[in-house]
């Protein structure tokens, strides 16, 4: 059975002061149950006080980004090893913030997928459609090429380990979350196209999650559905409680 994550994408929130203290608030009093992970992608600067304050708990540190080279002259830029070196065990890949306002592409979301295995990190890729294809009937085409293309050149265990995150770009941020029936059909198919891409039984072991204005109350409702596997969740990820009451659902 696959395990449900729960992975906290903060974006450029939180000061480190802040971040501490929510790191302080949920370490002791995540659940035991293996079935659930937790993580939370957190800015560069917090990186390392917050893998400090997880070690010996469940909680699990990612970075938002990353470059896709170990090292060179990309000023402002932060490689997959230093963060290796952290001891940051995951990395958020082509958010679609990332892909509209600083020009990632499915190409250079393979490079950093690679670059992460290279690395010992699990790549987070996201997926997903704009309004305009939705209500175009793009949905499934798009979300096909960014897996094949985000996805391609990784060997089957690879793609066995990648976590893909399925966020419509119209429910992020904005209140209006898909319908878990809705999610689901998407991550059915993110499925099925990895089924296609890989041999027997890997892509039952890939973990898809939903991410769009996910919270508390609607959490239950979208892991009870069959192909989604955990969330990636946004504002309701910065305080604790709510963060912690994420990380609950998924022990059910
Ligand atoms: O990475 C997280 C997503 O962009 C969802 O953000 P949200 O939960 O604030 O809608």
């Amino acid at each position: 059975m696959r395990s449900k994550v729960i992975a906290g994408n903060w974006k450029m929130n939180k000061v480190l002061s802040e971040a501490e203290q929510f790191a302080d608030s949920v370490t002791g009093k995540l659940p035991k149950d293996d079935n659930v992970e937790a993580i939370v992608c957190a800015p560069f600067p917090f990186l390392p006080s917050l893998v400090e304050k997880a070690k010996g708990s469940k909680l699990k540190i990612g970075a938002q980004n990353m470059h896709s080279e170990d090292n060179g002259a990309f000023t402002g830029e932060v490689s997959p090893a230093m963060l290796h070196e952290l001891g940051v065990t995951h990395v958020v890949i082509g958010h679609s913030e990332r892909r509209e306002q600083f020009a990632e592409t499915d190409d250079s979301v393979n490079k950093k997928v690679h670059a992460a295995f290279n690395h010992d990190l699990t790549p987070i890729v996201c997926v997903g459609e704009t309004l305009e294809q939705r209500e175009a009937n793009e949905t499934m085409s798009q979300i096909e090429t960014q897996v094949q293309k985000g996805l391609e050149g990784l060997t089957d265990e690879q793609i066995g380990s990648v976590i893909i995150a399925y966020e419509p770009i119209w429910a992020i941020g904005t209140g209006k979350s898909a319908s878990s029936a809705d999610a689901n059909q998407v991550c059915t198919y993110i499925r099925n196209i990895v089924k296609n891409m890989t041999s027997e039984n890997i892509a039952e072991q890939l973990v898809v999650q939903y991410g769009g204005s996910v919270k508390p109350a609607t959490i239950d409702e979208l892991l009870e559905q069959p192909d989604i596997d955990g969330a990636l969740v946004g504002g309701a990820s910065l305080e604790a409680e709510s963060f912690l009451q994420l990380v609950e659902a998924g022990t059910k």
